[in-house]
């Protein structure tokens, strides 16, 4: 038990964000489909994933071959969903998809496996949630493109063989880390997503606005790819909002003072944190001094878990140099302080950078 807990009480149940990377509803993940790129021409940014991977796509191709196995992996909302459904466009091939958790006995796996067609693409989501028993039937899929399934029960199973087509699994997971060895070590090719730049979310922004058909001029269109948290996802959300308050609240037109009164009325602030952000930042430096603190005090005082934490919460404020991740806990950064209008303590270069 830890001793240090009990004396903060978690908060109120953390609000809806408007900035959270996840899909917030099935209708949500509809306009995604409408809005997701199809090709790798109209794909922004990742620039050295996609220049690997076209190279990689092209040389299967003219070999006719199948792609070797590729691994997406980066926080929630970045685009490996669409990547992995471009993969398949630019191969020419159909894609399966499925997702680690779906996944639960052996024998769905081996369907979709015996149901692949030459070169086609098997798109597992969350594959890091793969169960135990499923992930042995993939070793030897992957490897030799076989699988042993068994057949009957008890005195009288057996293990019988079967071949398969040649294919390429395409697995994403916001957690690289959470895979096991011998299963990462069957991907050919790993791509790391990053967060995007602002210049590169206002293009998607644009192309976005484009297909909603909103009239945004490239002010508005810059401020909200600048507060998205460098996630695509968020910045086709928040740009949905603008649309909505321009519509309701002035003549349809996204502006930029439409943008900044309609990200100040969903409490997105000018670096684009949003109210889970500033509470994170605010716990570690009023009710841990600042830090290091453990992942597991911040859940705690803040109400919300850990998971959430690591794979949505804290990438973007350790990317951008508010947080620090070190061996003894979380450390809230000169920016942190600054950012929050909070005098930092003077402790010389020790816990702040
Ligand atoms: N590089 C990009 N260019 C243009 N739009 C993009 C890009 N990446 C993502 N998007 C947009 O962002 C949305 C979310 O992307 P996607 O669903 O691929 O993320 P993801 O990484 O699979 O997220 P999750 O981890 O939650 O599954 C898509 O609907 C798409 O419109
Ligand atoms: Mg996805």
């Amino acid at each position: 038990m830890s001793i240090q807990t009990d004396n903060f009480l978690p908060g109120p149940p953390p609000p809806k964000r408007v900035i959270s990377a996840a899909p917030a509803s099935p209708g949500e993940e509809a306009i995604e489909r409408a809005l997701r790129p199809k090709l790798f021409d109209d794909y922004v940014g990742q620039v050295k994933a996609r220049e690997q991977l076209q190279i990689f796509i092209g040389a299967a191709k003219k070999r006719g071959e199948a792609l070797d196995h590729v691994l997406l992996f980066g926080p929630p909302g970045l685009g490996k969903t669409t990547l992995s459904h471009i993969i398949a466009h630019e191969l020419g091939v159909n894609m399966r998809q499925t997702s680690g958790p779906v996944l639960e006995k052996p024998k769905d796996l081996a369907a979709l496996l015996t149901n692949l067609e030459k070169n086609d693409v098997l798109f597992i989501d969350e594959i890091h949630r793969l169960s135990p028993v499923v992930e042995e039937i993939l070793y030897p899929a992957l490897e030799d493109y076989q699988i042993d399934i068994m057949i009957g029960d008890g005195p009288a199973a057996r293990s019988i063989k079967l071949d398969l087509q040649p294919f390429t699994l395409v697995g994403a997971t916001t957690r690289a880390g959470m895979l096991t060895n011998p299963l990462r070590d069957r991907f050919g090719i790993v791509a790391r997503l990053e967060f995007y730049t602002p210049e590169e979310l206002a293009r998607i922004v644009k192309r976005s606005a484009g297909l909603l058909n909103a009239p945004m001029d490239a002010d508005g269109g810059f401020e909200i790819a600048r507060r998205s948290r460098g996630t695509p996802r968020i910045a086709n959300r928040l740009l949905r909002r603008v649309r909505d308050y321009a519509d309701v609240k002035g003549d349809g037109q996204i502006t930029l003072a439409i943008a900044n009164l309609a990200l100040a009325m969903l409490d997105v602030d000018p670096k684009g944190f949003d109210v889970m952000d500033r509470k994170l930042l605010e716990a570690v430096i009023h009710r841990f001094d600042g830090g290091p603190v453990g992942l597991d005090n911040i859940a705690a005082s803040i109400g919300e878990e850990r998971d959430t934490i690591e794979d949505v919460i804290e990438p973007y404020l350790i990317q951008q140099g508010f947080l620090q991740r070190t061996p003894r806990g979380r450390i809230a950064t000169l920016a942190a302080y600054l950012h929050l209008g909070v005098t930092p303590p003077n402790r010389g270069n020790e816990t702040l950078s």
